[in-house]
């Protein structure tokens, strides 16, 4: 393979509104850090006429993210931005990423009329495809009707706000909604504590080809630059439960870790999709001074592990799913088509 060219570094991104944004902050960084104009090229995600590689070799279901795997793979881009949330929890041995500080992480309440979680009418109407937000809110509220709902934000948006509205509310990811500067339409920041985020909500993983950052080099003090300690060990810890659990896209597990006083503090919600019956599990760990050290990451790692046997052990497996598929590709083009959390359209 040809050497990697710092002076032209492209950066592969979806056309989405939310991935040209994520990708845009990203490459403004890059820029500034390694001097050069860094290019944004788009990357094709479906209907790939001539697709050679397996997409689910590449990690699972997470269809975005393995088109962006792929290009990388294949030299078509240098660089990519993932949302952390939607990255499979096994990583390819040929790419590796940082993680730029998190966003808020929560998930957001957008309704009419101002309206809360406290606040909705009986049996009001809230749309969302993420089973984990769905079996959070009917424990909180079990009148409410919760319908399956795709597509971009502005889509979904749309069905709550817009003027044929045919939803109470919808709810998001506070992060994608203030990346794109549209924060007004929240209505309620959920507590985690109520409905409580999916691991790695919020975050973004800039990822690149390991052969690129193994010599020091300018590239690999960019990403070392751009990385941030307290995020990186969150999201570890969070998707360390995910692993742990072996869960797929679709279960409806919530994870939030936050560093306070010096403690890794990790929460993680397992809960029946009726919102019938849920499990948590609060648990904490004293991470070093130095959170840069390879051992914090171990920290981490186990805190999530131990909290998902902790949930394992609670008859986590019983309410749960915890490996269920992602449902079908729905045809259109323009909708959503993992079945990630909430799946955002390319
Ligand atoms: N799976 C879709 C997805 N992936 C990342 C975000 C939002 C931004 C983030 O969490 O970083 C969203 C949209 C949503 O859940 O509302």
């Amino acid at each position: 393979m040809s050497p990697l060219d710092v002076e032209h570094l492209r950066l592969g991104t979806r056309a989405s509104r939310l991935a040209t944004t994520q990708s845009g902050f990203v490459a403004r960084r890059l820029t500034e850090l390694l001097e050069h104009p860094v290019e944004l090229v788009h990357v094709r995600t479906q209907g790939d006429a001539d697709r050679t590689t397996s997409l689910s070799a590449l990690g699972g279901t997470g269809v975005f993210v393995a088109a962006l795997r792929e290009a990388l793979l294949e030299s078509r881009c240098d660089v990519a931005v993932h949302s952390l949330k939607d990255l499979p929890t096994t990583q390819p041995a040929e790419l590796a990423f940082v993680t730029p500080e998190r966003e808020d992480p929560r998930d957001a309440l957008c309704a009419r009329d101002g309206l809360t979680v406290e606040t909705l009418p009986r049996g009001g109407r809230v749309g969302t495809g993420s089973p984990r937000r769905a079996a959070q809110l009917q424990a909180a509220r079990p009148d409410l009707e919760i319908v399956d709902i795709r597509g971009n934000v502005e889509t979904r948006l749309a069905r709550a706000l817009g003027e044929d509205a045919d939803l109470d509310a919808v709810v998001l990811a506070f992060a994608g909604l203030s990346r794109l500067g549209r924060t007004e339409v929240v209505s309620e920041v959920l507590d985690p504590a109520v409905v409580a985020p999916a691991p790695g909500q919020g975050a973004l993983a800039v990822e690149a080809r390991s052969a690129d950052l193994a010599d020091g080099g300018p590239l690999a003090e960019a990403f070392a630059a751009l990385d941030h300690r307290p995020t990186r060990l969150a999201v570890t810890a969070e998707r360390a439960v995910l692993a742990r659990l072996e869960a797929g896209c679709a279960a409806p597990i919530g994870a939030y870790a936050r560093l306070e006083d010096g403690e890794l503090v990790m929460s993680a919600v397992v809960g029946r999709v009726d919102g019938a019956e849920q499990l948590t599990h609060t648990a904490r760990v004293a991470v070093g001074p130095d959170l840069a050290d390879a051992a914090a990451d171990t920290e981490a790692r186990e805190l999530g592990v131990r909290v998902a046997e902790r949930l394992l052990a609670d008859g986590a497996a019983r309410l749960a799913p915890l490996t269920a598929a992602a449902p079908p590709a729905p045809r259109e083009p323009q909708r959503g088509p993992t079945g990630t959390d909430d799946p955002e359209v390319p």
